[in-house]
């Protein structure tokens, strides 16, 4: 199992349930290579599937890549592969968890926060039923911030906040660190960041039938 079981709990009570280190580090280091492989590329952009895609209504200010459709000449997709296959199993743990049937394919995009990056409050699934086959259902975001660099305090902001019950706490984009939550259910936000920011996300999706 690579999920501790309290997830099952977390995610009903539309909570984020977090794995601290679910990333190796070594891990983190190859995924960092090739995400600055594909930066150099010229492959980050504004586009990006998300709530309200495009970057130009002030919504976010972040860079998305995506990690699967690019050159696998450069950087390192195995990487990529490594991390992708661990979640394999997550997607397998939250449909025994959760009773729910999460298919397996599955969005994902390498992000990078710029300094001054941010990304205003909303919910991942805002799609109301449009005949579309699937829904995002379970949200997943693993942070890529340097294992080396000192590691993130309060102070550089970037923030994952959490709303609920109109309260809010916030985590922190720990090196290595998976968060999930609900994509329906959970108000979240990323704080202005003061460093450079870089996570992969993705979301499992449930049939809409
Ligand atoms: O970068 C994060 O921590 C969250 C990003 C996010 O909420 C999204 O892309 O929908
Ligand atoms: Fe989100």
């Amino acid at each position: 199992l690579v999920l501790d079981p309290s997830f099952k709990q977390a995610l009903a009570a539309g909570r984020v349930h977090r794995e601290v280190g679910f990333a190796p580090e070594r891990l983190v280091d190859d995924l960092r290579y090739d995400i600055d492989a594909l930066e150099q590329l010229g492959r980050f952009g504004p586009a990006g599937s998300g709530p309200r895609a495009g970057g130009d209504t002030g919504m976010r200010s972040a860079l998305f890549a995506d990690p699967i459709d690019r050159p696998r000449d450069v950087g390192c997709f195995d990487a990529f592969a490594a991390l992708w296959e661990r979640l394999g199993i997550v997607r397998e743990e939250l449909m025994e968890g959760l009773d729910r049937d999460l298919i397996e394919n599955v969005e994902v995009h390498y992000v990078r926060y710029p300094e001054g990056g941010y990304f205003q409050r909303h919910v991942d699934d805002y799609e109301a039923n449009d005949g579309a086959p699937s829904r995002r259902s379970v949200s997943f975001i693993c942070y890529l911030n340097d294992p080396g660099a000192p590691a993130w305090t309060e102070r550089d902001g970037g923030a994952l906040r959490v709303h609920s019950d109109g309260a809010y706490y916030e985590i922190l984009p720990d090196a290595g660190s998976l968060v999930l939550f609900d994509s329906m259910a959970v108000e979240h936000e990323v704080r202005p960041t003061r460093r450079e920011r870089t996570c992969l996300i993705g979301w499992f999706h449930a049939p809409t039938a």
